[in-house]
């Protein structure tokens, strides 16, 4: 490796260091639901807040979305907080133009309320490049993340996967894929372990996804993911498993190495 290692810190959050920091999902459609599950969240043993914004009623209105998050900082004003608009193509739960994409990424990495932005790598090297750009020039870092719902990829591509994204400005890079079986959990494992090893400058979050995939979960801290979702009231993907019982897991591992 040429360059060194640069974990991501985030309000008082080191992202790539020490056990894996634990990331439960905001899932409400309506502003009523999100308060009511950030203030949930308030006494939640977790370390990040990611807001799935697809989820909400009102997404396609950005004013709404900057009134929605206010009242979810109302609630949460401390915590690290991820924005993602996760499209359809890889497993959210609305559709959207591109240039509507980009524009309501922009908007609100520039709101100054949030912390992160996820951004998919598959909506073109440009678009990316766009999103990353503007979320810079106001420090906030930047996802890049792909998922995968039906099969998981070879190790190579995995890898290629996380690397792009590393060349395209991602501070973390992120991978979810669905197993088929558990040679496919470890194919992601070991991708995961091989790209920290020889390329990742940047951390990584990877995960194989569903019951089979959850030890990819548990066990970043061995093979190199730096942060792990867990649900508090109900999970945004296939095999998250409760936060209390995520934490416990990590810190069982941790203890160990
Ligand atoms: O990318 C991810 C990972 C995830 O899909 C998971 O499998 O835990 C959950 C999503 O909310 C998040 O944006």
């Amino acid at each position: 490796m040429t360059n060194e290692f640069k974990p991501v810190i985030v309000k008082h959050v080191v992202i790539g260091e020490g056990a894996p920091k634990v990331c439960v999902p905001l899932v409400g459609r309506t502003t009523e639901q999100l308060q009511e599950e950030a203030r949930f969240l308030q006494t939640a043993d977790l370390d990040v807040v990611e807001w799935r914004v697809d989820f909400f009623e009102h997404v396609h209105h950005i004013e709404r979305v900057r009134a929605a998050l206010l009242e979810i900082r109302a609630y949460l004003p401390s915590v690290p907080l991820i924005f993602t608009f996760r499209t359809k193509q890889e497993g959210g739960e609305t559709d959207m133009a591109i240039d509507e994409y980009v524009q309501l990424n922009q908007s609100l990495a520039a709101s100054g309320q949030v912390d992160m932005i996820d951004v998919e790598l598959f909506i073109g090297d440009e678009h990316v490049r766009a999103i990353v750009d503007k979320a810079h020039q106001h420090h906030v870092p930047v996802i890049i993340s792909n998922h995968d719902f039906a099969a998981t990829p070879p190790k190579e591509e995995i890898i290629a996967r996380l690397r792009k994204s590393q060349e395209l400005g991602g501070d973390l890079l992120k991978l979810a894929a669905m197993p088929q079986s558990p040679a496919d959990v470890l194919a992601l494992m070991d991708a995961t372990y091989t790209m920290k090893e020889q390329y990742a400058t940047r951390p990584l979050i990877t995960m194989s996804m569903a019951g089979q995939g959850v030890i990819s979960r548990l066990a970043g801290e061995l093979f190199g993911s730096a942060l792990t979702f867990g649900a508090a009231k109900r999970a945004s993907a296939p095999g998250q498993i409760p936060v209390s019982e995520l934490r416990n897991a990590l810190n069982l591992l941790h203890n160990q190495l």
